[in-house]
């Protein structure tokens, strides 16, 4: 390589003298190819074939002899500048300039060119891919092109010399032969040399195509290289062109083209990547997308089911389509909407046919369940008794609960304060203090009770000395019964001349209340409301009921009490009186109460005084609530506001799905529900054994329709009574005998009080004729019969006020007084009839399909273009149960 170096500088040295010369300049033209190829050893190798076509003969051993001393001479003449010092050592010119004829060396000058040209495009195309080989072989390829380089050399010398004994011994014309031949050898030598030097000639094509099934190489590029050679500026053509020469310029060259590699790799990384990364995320893409279409895996979830839920929530509760569970649910026969509720056990079901778990909440999840929280024994202390007043109207509940009121030793103390509240505390001479609920009637009484509210201890059943038990009296007995209460039987009025204590005792025993003076254990004491007499003892009486009871609470704790009443003032917003039934109520205390939060701003006394707190059995009323509860709803002390807005809430949202929760709709509900207005057959029946009573009753109730129903009024077995008579005439039933008869006196009574008598001895023909009655007492059938239909085409005045409409009859008939409905986008606007019909100004009859008439309708004028008439006739019928 050195050597090589070193003629390239004696090749400078002499081309500087020899520029001028241009023809030689043109032969070394051809090896600057090289130098365009950037100094490359390919070009080198091109050199190297020329002079290898001359080297294959090798008989020319001799002519590399002449080939230096021409050699030198013609690479003196080549002008190329910059490349004049790789192509000057070549050989190839060398021969031509001893050419005998100017011509010839010119036309090989030109044939060298072009073949240098072609040379120089192939080789560079093999450079190219050469260089696009892996960085492993670039080594060695570097390590042969040195090789080469050094074989060039040699060769080229001997090709000189050759070249200059072929001239020698052959005529200027022979000489043009004998390039092919040089070129044919030089084919030979190049593939003997390998792909790198097969950048000769037209044989060079070939030399590619082995090359490509190795590898392709991108023609990007072979365009970007040299782009990037050019980027890279005549200094660093002129340095790879220097390096050319040397093992160290081989090495700069690697560098060089892996810098190029590196290049392009980078953008061939680049563009991998870039492809890499579209592909990945496409991939990605489809596999997410696969994954979601994927059937999911069915997550079951635990569903709480309230009492009362809504289809939607319900859905979303399980994460489920509320379309899906409207399916579901009418495959199941039932047609709700998803804003529809549902009942518990429906939930469930569906929550079940979903897969999931039911969790089924229980109230005291969230709501307070005031029963579980017993007070503990020895923390409970006594309580006044709570007492409530009842009896017959006018038998003086109220005056006795006033008369009450007036023992009052603090009230009487502060001079007749006024009540405040529904309910009031006394305390008695003896200290003891008792709460009357202020009212009175076992109607209150049991609403509470039904309500949960059972806060009455004892009950005082007021009967009038003078009047004795009446009806209300014995509901009321019934009611205390019922609720378990002791009684007290105040007997009142017994200022009264009139009165008989006595008779009134008797008469309780009817009841199974046996008083104290009958040798029984009901309490009952005489008293006088109007005049104060026994009060005291009355009280007494309540005492020692109290005391029997043994009425205790626990005081020492959060409150609860129960609403007495409740008001919204217009001053105060929402009041409500509640009697605290255990711990103790203080301002400032928050509570629920019913579906309502609050926080207790004040409480006043019966006597309207405010007071800090209220303890066990005490009624107070209460200011700080969030809304009006009702009757009977218990308020309870919580911990916060959070947790008695939580309470509220739920109630509230438990009391709306239970007022929202509907029966499934099917045809039957929706019918009876349609029929809110019933129509009630009563009968008294009375027969001549119970089980004949009974199937009476039973079969009667059969031919009860959603219309018409049967009531007994009363039924027994034996003779018609008087009794029976009176309580028939008043409520005009008839009486039913079924093998009985009245005695005498009630078939007087029957005859003076016009009550029907039905007599039968069989079932059937009594269900016949009660169902007969029955339909008459509904009446005919109305049956409608559609005769005809006309649209309304236009509207126009007719008299003073009327209007009239213009009609075309489709379909049947039109007739001047028939019934008549006026629908406007199928909603009846009017139900009327035909008050006029007129064609052409004349008034007709009727009207048939087809043909346009005027009518004027009765009692309405209000007819728009686009209505629908439908006449009807009415037709009615007996009616068959
Ligand atoms: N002579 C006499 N009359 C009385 C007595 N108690 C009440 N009365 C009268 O009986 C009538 C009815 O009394 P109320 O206290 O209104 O009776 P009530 O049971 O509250 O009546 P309602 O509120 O209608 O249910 C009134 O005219 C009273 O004056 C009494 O002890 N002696």
């Amino acid at each position: 390589m050195k050597g090589f170096l070193t003629n390239m500088s004696d090749n400078d040295n002499s081309t500087r003298t020899r520029k001028p010369l241009g023809l030689k300049r043109a032969v070394d033209a051809g090896e600057v190819k090289q130098t365009f190829s950037h100094g490359r050893t390919n070009k080198v190798a091109v050199e190297v074939k020329r002079k290898r076509k001359i080297l294959k003969p090798n008989e020319g051993g001799s002519a590399p002899a002449p080939a230096p001393a021409p050699e030198e001479q013609k690479a003196a003449p080549a002008p190329a500048p910059a490349p004049a010092p790789k192509a000057a050592p070549k050989p190839a010119p060398k021969p031509k300039r001893p050419a005998p004829s100017d011509e010839t060396p010119q036309e090989r000058v030109a044939r060298l060119q072009r073949e240098a040209e072609e040379d120089r495009l192939k080789l560079a195309e093999e450079a190219r891919r050469r260089e696009e080989e892996a960085k492993a072989k670039a080594l060695e390829e570097e390590k042969q092109r040195a090789e080469d380089n050094r074989k060039a050399e040699a060769e080229a010398e001997a090709a000189a010399q050759k070249a200059a004994e072929e001239k020698a011994a052959k005529p200027a014309s022979e000489e043009k032969p004998a390039e092919p031949e040089a070129k044919e050898e030089a084919k030979e030598e190049a593939k003997e040399a390998g792909p790198e030097e097969s950048g000769d000639g037209e044989e060079a094509t070939p030399a590619p195509r082995r090359f490509t099934p190795v590898k392709r190489p991108e023609p990007k590029r072979t365009e970007k290289k040299p782009a990037a050679d050019k980027k890279a500026g005549g200094k660093r053509a002129a340095a790879s062109t220097e390096s050319d020469g040397g093992g160290r310029g081989d090495r700069r060259r690697g560098g060089k083209l892996t810098v190029n590699k590196a290049l392009n790799e980078d953008e061939g990384a680049r563009a991998r990547s870039l492809a890499a990364l579209k592909r990945a995320r496409e991939k990605e893409r489809r596999a997410h997308y696969r994954g979601q279409s994927q059937p999911r895996e069915k997550q079951v979830r635990d569903v709480v089911v309230p009492e009362a839920i809504t289809v939607q929530e319900l859905a979303n509760r399980m994460a489920e389509k509320g379309a899906d569970l409207v399916k579901e649910l009418f495959n199941l026969g039932m047609m709700v909407t998803v804003n529809q509720t549902i009942d518990q056990d429906t939930a469930e079901l569906l929550v079940d046919q979903f897969g999931h778990n039911v969790q089924r909440v229980s109230e005291s999840d969230v709501d307070i369940d005031t029963t579980e929280d017993v007070d503990p024994e020895e923390s409970m202390k006594p309580r006044p008794p709570v007492v409530t007043i009842m009896g017959h109207v006018d038998h003086g509940k109220t005056s006795l609960l006033d008369a009450l009121r007036g023992t009052d030793v603090t009230r009487g103390e502060a001079g007749g304060i006024t009540q405040h509240i529904g309910a009031y505390q006394i305390k008695t001479k003896g200290g003891d203090v008792i709460t009357f609920l202020d009212t009175p009637g076992h109607e209150a009484f049991t609403e509470m009770r039904a309500r949960g509210a059972n806060v009455t201890d004892i009950v005082i059943l007021v009967v009038a000395a003078d009047d004795g038990l009446m009806p209300q009296t014995i509901e009321a007995i019934n009611h205390t019964k019922a609720a378990g209460v002791p009684m007290i039987v105040a007997i009142n009025k017994i200022d009264k001349d009139e009165a008989n204590p006595q008779k009134i005792r008797e008469r309780l025993l009817e009841h199974e209340i046996i008083v104290e003076a009958m040798s029984g254990d009901v309490m009952d004491v005489e008293v006088s409301a109007k005049n104060k007499i026994g009060l005291d003892k009355l009280l007494d009486a309540i005492n020692l009921q109290a005391e029997l009871l043994e009425l205790k609470a626990n005081p020492d704790r959060e409150a609860d009490a129960t609403v007495i009443e409740a008001k919204l003032d217009k001053g105060k917003g929402p009041l409500a009186t509640v009697l605290v039934t255990r711990g103790t109520l203080k301002r400032g205390d928050v509570f629920v109460v019913g579906t309502e939060s609050g926080r207790v701003r004040a409480l006043h006394d019966d006597k309207g005084r405010q007071i800090k707190e209220a303890g066990p059995a005490m009624p107070v009323e209460v200011l700080g609530l969030g809304g009006v509860p009702r009757a009977g709803d218990v308020l309870t002390v919580v911990e916060n506001e959070q947790r008695a807005r939580e309470v509220a809430g739920y109630r509230t949202e438990k009391a709306n799905e239970k007022r929202t929760a509907m029966p499934v709709s099917n045809f039957e509900n929706m019918f009876s529900a349609l029929k809110s207005e019933m129509v009630e057959f009563p009968v008294v029946i009375k027969a001549d054994v119970q089980g004949s009573v009974e199937a009476i009753a039973n079969a009667l109730a059969k031919i009860s329709n959603d219309l018409i129903k049967v009531r007994v009024l009363h039924s027994g077995v034996g003779a018609i009574t008087e009794s029976d008579v009176t309580l028939a005439a008043a409520s005009g039933a008839p009486i039913i005998g079924f093998n009985v008869r009245p005695n005498s006196k009630a078939r007087q009574q029957m005859e003076k009080d016009k009550v029907e008598m039905m007599y039968y001895d069989v079932i059937y023909h009594l269900t016949e004729e009660i169902a007969k009655r029955m339909a008459g007492e509904l009446g005919p059938e109305r049956i409608e019969n559609v005769v005809g239909r006309a649209a309304v085409k236009q509207v126009f005045p007719a008299g003073k006020k009327d209007k009239a409409a213009g009609l075309l009859v489709e379909e049947g008939v039109i007739r001047k007084g028939l019934f008549a409905r006026l629908t406007r986008n199928d909603v009846i606007v009017s139900a009327t009839s035909i008050a006029s019909l007129r064609r052409f100004k004349d008034d007709v009859d009727e009207v048939r399909a087809g043909l346009e008439c005027g009518v004027v309708l009765s009692d309405t004028n209000d007819i728009k273009a686009g209505d629908q008439l439908e006449v009807f006739e009415v037709e009615e019928r007996e009616r068959v149960l």
